[in-house]
C-alpha cells in the first residue's frame, strides 16, 4: 500500500503569466482511492491533464509507477484508464458499438466487452442506443472504456459531477467495488468533501494551486474535528457563555447564542444537560465547520500560524 503509484514533485504549472499550480508535490499510494479535493478553479483538471501527459509542466516532475513521465509516457499510459468530465461517446450508436470502436482505437479484442460491460453493470442495456442513456448510464458506459484495457490506475476528473443521488450512489459503489475486488488505484477529483469522505482512503486537498492537506482519510476527519465548532443558540446567551467561560475560556457570543469547540458528541450530551439544569431554554445545537469551506479556512489559518 505504500509504495507510490502517483507522485509529483513540486509541480509548477502557468498558463501565460497566471499560475494556475505551485509546488504540488502529491503522493498517492498503490491501492488507495485518492480523493483530489478542490473548489472549482483550484486546478485539479489542470494537475490532472498534467498527470496524463496532455500537458507539459513548467516545473517539477511527474512519477506514475515510480518512473518519470516524461521518458515513459506511452507504456504508462496503457496501464491508465481514463475519464476527464463528459466521455466523448457516439449518441446515435449503442453503448456496445462505442465499446467497439474504442477496442479498435486501442487494439483491443472485442471479449473484453462483455466484461467491461457487467463490471459497470450496463449489460442489459448494451444494445440501446446511447442518446436514450441517462446521465449515470453514460458516465458508466466511460468508465467502461477507460477500464478496456486493463488499467492498474484509474484516474477520474469530477465523475459524479451532474449526476442524480442514484447515479452518485452507484457510481461510488462501483469505484469502491473496483478498487476492493479489481485491486485498482483510483485517482478522483471532487469538489465535494463529503462525497469523497464516503468513497477515498486517501485525500489530497488543492486551493489557489496549493496543496493544503495530504494524508489518510482518518488524519483529515481528526483535523476537522479540530476545526469544527459547537453553535448553541438558547434563551439566555449571556449566562450561558459564564457558565462555559469557567470550563473553557474559548467560548464566544455568537449571534442569538454562543460558540465554542466542538469535541465529541458526549461533550455536547454534558452541555445540553447543564443547561437544562441552570433553566436555559436550548433551541439548537450545530457541529459547524464540517464543511469544505471552513476546512479550508481552517488549513489556511494553520499555515499561516
Ligand atoms: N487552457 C487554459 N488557459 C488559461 N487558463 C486556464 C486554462 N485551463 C484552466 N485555466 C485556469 O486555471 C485555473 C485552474 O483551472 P482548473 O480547470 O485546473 O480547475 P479545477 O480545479 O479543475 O476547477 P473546475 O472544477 O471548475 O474545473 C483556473 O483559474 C482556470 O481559469
Amino acid at each position: 500500500m505504500d509504495q507510490p503509484v502517483i507522485q509529483t514533485l513540486q509541480l509548477d504549472h502557468q498558463f501565460g503569466k497566471h499560475k494556475v499550480l505551485q509546488q504540488v508535490s502529491l503522493n498517492m499510494p498503490k491501492g488507495s482511492i485518492y480523493g483530489f479535493l478542490g473548489p472549482n478553479g483550484a486546478g485539479k483538471t489542470t494537475t490532472i491533464r498534467l498527470l496524463l501527459g496532455l500537458l507539459k509542466p513548467t516545473q517539477g516532475e511527474v512519477l506514475l509507477f515510480n518512473e518519470s513521465l516524461s521518458t515513459h509516457r506511452i507504456p504508462m499510459l496503457q496501464k491508465i484508464g481514463s475519464l476527464i468530465e463528459m466521455p466523448s461517446l457516439y449518441l446515435h450508436l449503442t453503448g456496445r458499438e462505442n465499446l467497439r470502436n474504442a477496442c479498435i482505437l486501442r487494439n483491443i479484442p472485442y471479449a473484453k466487452i462483455d466484461e467491461v460491460l457487467a463490471l459497470v453493470r450496463l449489460t442489459k442495456d448494451a444494445n440501446r442506443k446511447v442518446k436514450e442513456y441517462s446521465l449515470g448510464m453514460k458516465q458508466r458506459l466511460g468508465l467502461a472504456i477507460a477500464l478496456l484495457p486493463d488499467p492498474s490506475l484509474l484516474i477520474l476528473d469530477e465523475p459524479t459531477n451532474g449526476l442524480d443521488p442514484n447515479g452518485i450512489i452507484e457510481m461510488r459503489e462501483l469505484l469502491k467495488q473496483l478498487n476492493r475486488e479489481r485491486g485498482i488505484s483510483i485517482f478522483i477529483s471532487s469538489h465535494l468533501l463529503s462525497e469523497m469522505e464516503k468513497v477515498a482512503t486517501h485525500i489530497g486537498i488543492i486551493h489557489h494551486g496549493r496543496m493544503m492537506f495530504q494524508g489518510t482519510l482518518q488524519e483529515l476527519q481528526s483535523l476537522k474535528v479540530n476545526g469544527a465548532y459547537l453553535q448553541v443558540d438558547c434563551s439566555d446567551q449571556e449566562r450561558a457563555v459564564q457558565i462555559f467561560t469557567r470550563e473553557s475560556g474559548l467560548v464566544m457570543l455568537n449571534g442569538s447564542g454562543f460558540k465554542l469547540p466542538y469535541q465529541s458528541k458526549e461533550h455536547v450530551a454534558q452541555l445540553i444537560q447543564t443547561l437544562v439544569r441552570e433553566k436555559i431554554d436550548v433551541y439548537q445545537v450545530q457541529v459547524n465547520g464540517n464543511d469544505l469551506e471552513n476546512l479550508f479556512l481552517y488549513l489556511t489559518e494553520k499555515q499561516a500560524s
